[in-house]
């Protein structure tokens, strides 16, 4: 069945498994054309045309059957305005119709040689781990782990609610973020576990959040800035297939200014605005850490958060099964 939507114009990404999407095609600043798996849809193709009667987050078409109709409601995030894809430094994960497709078919070919097999995406701050690992998890159908979630008293000293959360996780494809779990458990932000505990406190429980995952199936993780400073966090992510974001620390500071620096407790102390106090602290930590240099990976600054995505799912290091850090 061809579904005719003519309305959208970009899209954020779609979770195309879940309404059987087979094809999509279209340009970013015009119309655009859903295929519908029959299967799914469980429609016949004679007579049947779509109409998008509501748009913003969620889509809602209509499936115009001779003289009836049967309403389809599908997660298709799309962005109403008549506009290109969005430059790659705006807030927003818009993609174009041709990335989503593009990443459909990359993780369809791709899936099979994973296996359930996890993947980390490390990174310095603002490099976009969180944004492409939802993208990711999503099109994989893995469940996504803002690994920091964990990081906190309440679930790396409590096994059972750490185990709770783990069968959760395990069991479902659901999208998890730190703030929903802070939230849920009333645990603290990794702020104030930096404010009030101890930044070697917090390095302790990443660890033991990431021995924990690295037993685990079917995940992206999100993990923190740091946790490439620990070689027992690498032994950790050994079990999966590690990706390093590349980004420059311009672009990083540039990111992290847009959002404030209230969820980075190690830009806290650095005087000055919140693009010089990225700036000037990623610096060092990047010398520090100078992972970059190390791996090589393409700079991933000037791509969507979908074009990463692709980047991660075709990347060669996925077959070398992880990046070392030596
Ligand atoms: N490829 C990208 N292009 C432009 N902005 C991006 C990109 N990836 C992420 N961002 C933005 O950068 C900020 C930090 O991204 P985030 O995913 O939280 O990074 P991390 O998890 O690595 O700290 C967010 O505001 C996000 O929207
Ligand atoms: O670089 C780091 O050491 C850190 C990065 C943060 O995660 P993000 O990379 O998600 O910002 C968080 O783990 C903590 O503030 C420490």
């Amino acid at each position: 069945m061809e579904i005719a939507a003519g309305a959208t114009t970009s899209l954020h990404y779609c979770t195309s498994s879940s309404i059987g999407i087979e094809k999509i095609s279209g340009k970013t600043n015009g119309g655009g054309f859903f295929k519908f798996s029959e299967k799914r849809c469980n429609e016949k193709k004679k007579n049947n045309s779509f109409v998008v009667l509501n748009s913003g987050k969620r889509w809602r078409g209509a499936v115009m059957k001779t003289g009836e109709r049967k309403f389809v409601d599908f997660e298709l995030s799309c962005s109403y305005k008549n506009t290109q894809a969005p430059a790659v430094e705006s807030e927003t994960n818009y993609t174009s119709v041709d990335e989503a497709l593009i990443l459909k078919k990359k993780s369809q070919d791709v899936a099979p040689y994973l296996s359930g097999c996890c993947i980390y995406l490390v990174g310095m701050m603002g490099s976009g781990k969180t944004t492409v690992g939802k993208i990711l998890s999503e099109v994989l159908g893995y469940s996504f782990l803002d690994s920091e979630f964990g990081f906190n008293e309440f679930l790396c000293n409590d096994p059972i609610m750490l185990n709770a959360v783990l069968i959760i996780i395990n069991d479902s494809c659901a999208h998890f973020s730190d703030k929903l779990v802070e939230q849920a458990v009333g645990a603290p932000s990794v702020a104030q576990i930096f404010k009030e505990y101890s930044e070697e406190f917090f390095r302790e429980n990443e660890t033991k959040v990431l021995g924990d995952l690295s037993l685990m199936r079917r995940l992206v993780v999100a993990t923190g800035g740091g946790a490439v400073i620990r070689p027992i966090n690498w032994k950790y992510m050994k079990q999966g297939i590690t990706v390093w974001l590349d980004v420059p620390l311009e672009a990083l500071a540039r990111r992290i200014a847009a959002v404030g620096t209230a969820s980075r407790p190690l830009l806290h102390n650095e005087p000055g605005d919140a693009y010089t106090k990225a700036l000037v602290r990623l610096s060092v930590l990047s010398e520090e850490r100078d992972v970059v240099s190390k791996v090589g990976l393409r700079d991933v600054n000037d791509l969507t958060p979908t074009a990463i995505a692709v980047e991660v799912l075709i990347s060669p290091f996925l077959f070398l099964s992880h990046v070392r850090f030596n």
